[in-house]
């Protein structure tokens, strides 16, 4: 007995410290070095590179970056026990997300889709099949049909005009943009998705009722942390039932409270549904019908409801709060940019009214600055995940089947081949050119391309462009304590959304007619 104990006693010391080790390596940096990469195996084309997972830091899409400017478009490594592809060119992404894209549409098993998705049943996180293009096809043709995003254009503009008067509150005084951001988007999200503004500022949560705007959003970040960690589980199997880093800890902590949140969200809805004549007045509401009928492939659960009121809140809040923060801290470190943007809203709007949704194709600067700021910084640096369900041959090379691949468009926004001077903000680079952000330019991919391509692109970029436009249109837009542009970090930091590091601060004072506020 005693022999037994002390020899696991032994393998648990073993087994921690490979774990501190392997920790360790992905802090160190000679161990990124190249010195490290193994030679290519020999074959009909051998891959330009295998290395580890010790390769990625901190901020992994920058990591790539550089080896790909050493081994080029299209690179092989092993992250633990798996080959992982990356793709840095608008070829190479191409290959994957439209000519191979039948192969390359799933998601690898994660412990964010087991554990903060129901288990892959939501829609980031299923695997490619019946269920998840059933999913897709109810996103696209009811939940974010044209006529549907406009029936909730009412939303979007009641939350600008909330934006727009708290920021004059705060005239003259220092702000974190973010925070503005977040409430609006977290509001609009709530308000179209689950039929009210379930998160309250201040006093007004009460136990049975809504939940604190501040606290969701600390939940919700901390739920798109966790899905942008690279989990050592995830990657060494074997490894996983220690938690060594405590991410999964906290996966099934941040899911209690969310599932918590979206049970009361679907007692209340199924509580209204039981009444007469009763017509779909949000996303929920479709979603419970759905439920209901009978001729669906596959039958949606209420797991599977809860994973997409998941997706629609996450997808939707988060993503369009980072792009505009983005673009305000670039045109805070070129003002000049500024000034064009608000010649263009003058003269194109005038002095007497708030940008409309439908006066946005005739704001090109404003189009432009958009597009810039989702070259430089797009939201999801190497899309999310995507699984080879079958061996392939893409360019050449040998791909086996279960290889995870990334996209890196952060890499490809920052290449000078395909870009003037990369590591400028240049709006007027798009003044003129039809490169469109919808997936049909592989060489600007910011909701990524094909069958795994963002459902919710075109209510986040009706809500990037009208509050960016609104924004320059109604504010004075200045840094802090005549801190100079150039000290404005633009530092990242990693994650399923890469955020800034430092959160903008700036100075806003009104721009319009007093009785617009
Ligand atoms: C600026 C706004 C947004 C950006 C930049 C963005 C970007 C992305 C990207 C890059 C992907 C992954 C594509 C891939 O894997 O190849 C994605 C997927 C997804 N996005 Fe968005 N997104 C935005 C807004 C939204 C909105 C408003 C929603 C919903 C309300 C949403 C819901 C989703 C969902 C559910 C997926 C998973 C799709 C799948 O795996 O099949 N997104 N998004």
């Amino acid at each position: 007995m005693e022999v037994t104990t002390s020899w696991v006693a032994v393998l648990a010391m073993a087994i921690i410290l490979l774990a501190a080790l392997l920790l360790s390596f992905s802090k160190n940096p000679s161990f990124r070095s190249h010195k490290y990469l193994l030679k290519p195996p020999p074959g009909p084309k051998p891959w330009p590179i295998i290395g580890n997972l010790n390769l990625i830091g901190p901020l992994p899409h920058q990591s790539l970056y550089r080896l790909s400017q050493e081994y080029g478009p299209i690179m092989q490594l092993k992250f633990g026990s798996f080959p992982v592809v990356v793709a840095s060119s608008p070829t190479m992404a191409k290959e994957f997300l439209k000519t191979h894209d039948h192969i390359f549409a799933s998601r690898p098993q994660s412990a964010a889709g087991k554990y903060t998705s129901y288990n892959h049943t939501d829609l980031t996180w299923a695997p490619y099949g019946p269920y998840l293009r059933q999913a897709r096809k109810l996103f696209q043709s009811e939940l974010f049909s044209s006529k549907r995003l406009e029936s909730f254009e009412y939303i979007r503009v009641e939350e600008r005009c909330a934006l727009v008067s708290r920021l004059c509150t705060f005239s003259g005084k220092p702000i974190k943009v973010i925070e503005h951001l977040s409430h609006l988007t977290l509001s609009v999200i709530s308000r179209i998705t689950l039929g009210k503004n379930y998160f309250k500022e201040s006093e007004s949560g009460t136990s049975t009722g809504s939940t604190k705007l501040e606290e969701f959003q600390e939940i919700l970040d901390e739920l798109l942390l966790l899905n942008g960690v690279l989990n050592i589980g995830d990657w060494i199997p074997w490894l996983d039932f220690l938690d060594l880093q405590g991410y999964v800890r906290r996966m099934k902590a941040v899911m209690e409270k969310l599932d918590q949140v979206y049970d009361h969200v679907l007692d209340e809805h199924k509580a209204r549904m039981g009444g007469k004549g009763f017509v779909p007045k949000d996303m929920v509401d479709l979603l419970l019908q759905m439920a209901d009928n009978p001729s669906v492939d596959v039958k949606l659960t209420c797991d599977n409801i809860k994973g997409l009121i998941q997706d629609l809140i996450a997808g939707g809040t988060d993503t369009s709060a980072s792009m505009v923060e983005w673009a305000m801290s670039e045109l805070l470190k070129q003002p000049h940019l500024i000034k064009i943007a608000n010649e263009e809203l003058d003269r194109i709007i005038g002095k007497q009214k708030w940008v409309e949704e439908k006066d946005i194709p005739q704001l090109p600067f404003i189009d432009a600055i958009m597009k810039e700021t989702m070259r430089k910084h797009p939201a999801a640096v190497l899309l999310a995940p995507h699984l080879a369900q079958e061996d392939c041959k893409v360019a050449g090379y040998d791909i086996r089947k279960g290889t995870r691949i990334f996209i890196n468009v952060w890499g490809m926004g920052r290449d000078s081949t395909i870009w003037d001077a990369p590591r400028e903000f240049r709006p007027e680079r798009f003044l003129g050119k039809a490169i469109d952000v919808k997936g049909n330019d592989f060489e600007l991919l910011p909701f990524g391309s094909g069958r795994r391509r963002c459902p919710g692109y075109s209510l986040g970029l009706k809500m990037i462009s009208s509050t960016l436009a609104n924004m320059l249109h109604g504010f004075e837009w200045t840094l802090p304590d005549n801190m100079k542009p150039e000290d404005l970090s633009m530092e990242e930091v990693y994650g399923l959304i890469t955020h800034r590091k430092f959160p903008l601060v700036a100075v806003v004072k009104p721009r319009l007619e007093p009785h617009l506020y």
